[in-house]
């Protein structure tokens, strides 16, 4: 019972619209597309939503807390690395982050040919081995923002453990 009460689960969800000139990262991988996400950071919305999902596991706040939207350091920053510093933190922590599972909503561009790449970049962001990094893509049928092409949603969740 006291090693399961060690079990953490954290939640954690982005959002960022489409803009026109702007590329679209997804789990670190450069994706061709006709427009991408828009942020002050590469807007990796992927990126973002573990990057929340571990910090909420160790009740870290969020990831505005630790790289703020104003702040001219994480102008375009590559969010990969924002991720391995989370990582870091929740490490710091006295957590082991066991596995992580994630989904991006969008309607477009099929996402599924750059699966494998973006498990494999996020995995080694947060040195992890990739059988234990999920993401899966859907459409929304054509419903709400990502539906219309406004915008990606992203949705991650993961499993941490009390070490320390
Ligand atoms: N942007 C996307 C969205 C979906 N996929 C893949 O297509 C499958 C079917 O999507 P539905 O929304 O119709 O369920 C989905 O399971 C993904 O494998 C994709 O590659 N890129
Ligand atoms: C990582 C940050 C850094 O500016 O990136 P943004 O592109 O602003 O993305 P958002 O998910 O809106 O907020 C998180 C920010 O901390």
């Amino acid at each position: 019972m006291n090693e399961l009460r060690n079990l953490r689960t954290g939640l954690g969800m982005d959002v960022h619209a489409f803009a026109e000139g702007r590329k679209l990262i997804l789990g670190g991988v450069d994706i061709p597309h006709y427009q991408g996400l828009d942020g002050h950071s590469d807007a990796d919305v992927l990126a973002h939503a573990i990057s929340d999902a571990l910090l909420g596991a160790v009740r870290g706040g969020d990831i505005g807390k630790l790289f703020p939207d104003t702040d001219p350091a994480y102008k375009d920053a590559d969010s990969l690395k924002l991720l391995a510093e989370v990582a870091r933190f929740v490490r710091d922590q006295g957590f082991q982050i066991i596995d992580v599972d994630s989904v991006i909503a969008a309607q477009a561009p099929k996402l599924s040919p750059y699966r494998e790449v973006m498990r494999e970049n996020l995995a080694a962001a947060m040195a992890l081995p990739v059988e234990n990094v999920g993401v899966k893509a859907t459409t929304t049928e054509h419903l709400g923002h990502e539906g219309r092409e406004e915008g990606i949603t992203a949705y991650a969740t993961c499993l941490v453990c009390r070490t320390g």
